[in-house]
């Protein structure tokens, strides 16, 4: 049984959930179970679902992040992934390999915040005999799946909870970390790739782009994976033509939004820029592939 804290009063509540996957099976009754507990808002703050080591956060992510009825009292702020750095480099090449478990490239894609824990072990490892991986390593690794990820290092998970709570990854009008896509990215420009693992890939192009014509290329990518692109995750800025707002884009999977957010400032150098976590096939080196209505 559980205390509502030390000495507290015994915790009577209980919502259950039938067994089964959260992200597929029972994903309909944790969003019932999640309105059960905005009825009880005034002792809520934030909500930690964790998930299993196994867990797709796609199909999860998808209806948190866009549910009509939850949108108002429940918004979905991040995803955060704990990473093992003892094992994460041998895990992910191994799997790279043979191509299983494609969920720890996942969790890793789709995540607002990685954790990369058990950091104390890998400088223990450098009095042994085979070379440790360096932190600068591993964040490359991470890097090179998720550049937008934020990533934050930790010893038995003790980490600050400003670091993960109130992101607002999701939150389009927040632009503050779209923003940061103005600056330059740490991720690969576009080119031809000859294996298909999970990579993130920035696009930057000047001119403006025709709303409508976004919605219709997005859509091709997104729901019929054109130019070879399977996308988890994108977020990007666009130059709207005729508008003098800098628009954002936000999609997982399939869910996409464009929003206009603010006013482009005098003299901003404007531009488009789109930053894609997923797997990519064929691309080629041009750009100017990805921007067909300039
Ligand atoms: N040295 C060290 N040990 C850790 C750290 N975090 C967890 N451990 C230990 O590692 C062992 C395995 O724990 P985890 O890797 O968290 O695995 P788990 O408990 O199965 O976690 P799940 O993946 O959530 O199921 C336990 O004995 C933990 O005490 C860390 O940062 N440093």
């Amino acid at each position: 049984m559980i205390n509502d804290g030390e000495g507290g009063d015994l915790v009577e509540e209980w919502v259950e959930l039938a067994n089964g996957c959260v992200c597929c099976t029972v994903k309909h009754s944790l969003v019932q179970a999640l309105e059960q507990l905005i009825q009880r808002k005034d002792r809520l703050d934030h909500i930690l679902l964790e998930t299993t080591g196994l867990a797709n956060p796609a199909p999860l992510a998808s209806v948190l992040w866009l549910d009509d009825q939850l949108e108002s009292s429940v918004r979905l702020d991040s995803i955060i992934t704990v990473a093992d750095a003892k094992n994460l480099r041998l895990q992910l090449g191994e799997h790279r390999e043979s191509g299983s478990f494609p969920e720890a490239f996942l969790q890793i894609a789709f995540a607002d915040v990685v954790i990369l824990n058990k950091i104390d072990l890998l400088s223990l490892d450098k009095a042994g005999p085979t070379m440790p991986d360096s932190v600068e390593i591993l964040e490359e690794e991470i890097r090179s799946i998720n550049s937008l990820a934020q990533i934050i290092h930790s010893v038995r998970c003790q980490v600050d909870l400003n670091c993960i709570l109130n992101c607002m990854a999701y939150d389009t009008m927040h632009v503050a970390h779209l923003e940061s896509l103005l600056k330059e990215s740490h991720s690969e420009t576009a080119k031809k790739y000859h294996d298909y693992n999970v990579r993130t890939i920035c696009i930057s192009e000047r001119g403006s782009v025709i709303l409508s014509q976004v919605h219709l290329w997005l859509e091709d990518l997104l729901w019929e994976s054109k130019h070879g692109m399977d996308i988890y995750r994108c977020k990007g800025i666009l130059h709207v033509h005729s508008s003098d707002q800098l628009h954002t884009v936000q999609a997982v999977r399939e869910l996409y939004e464009v929003v206009p957010t603010r006013k482009w400032g005098d003299g901003e150098k404007k531009i488009n820029k789109m930053v894609f976590i997923g797997k990519f096939k064929d691309l080629l080196h041009s750009s100017s592939h990805f921007f067909p209505w300039n």
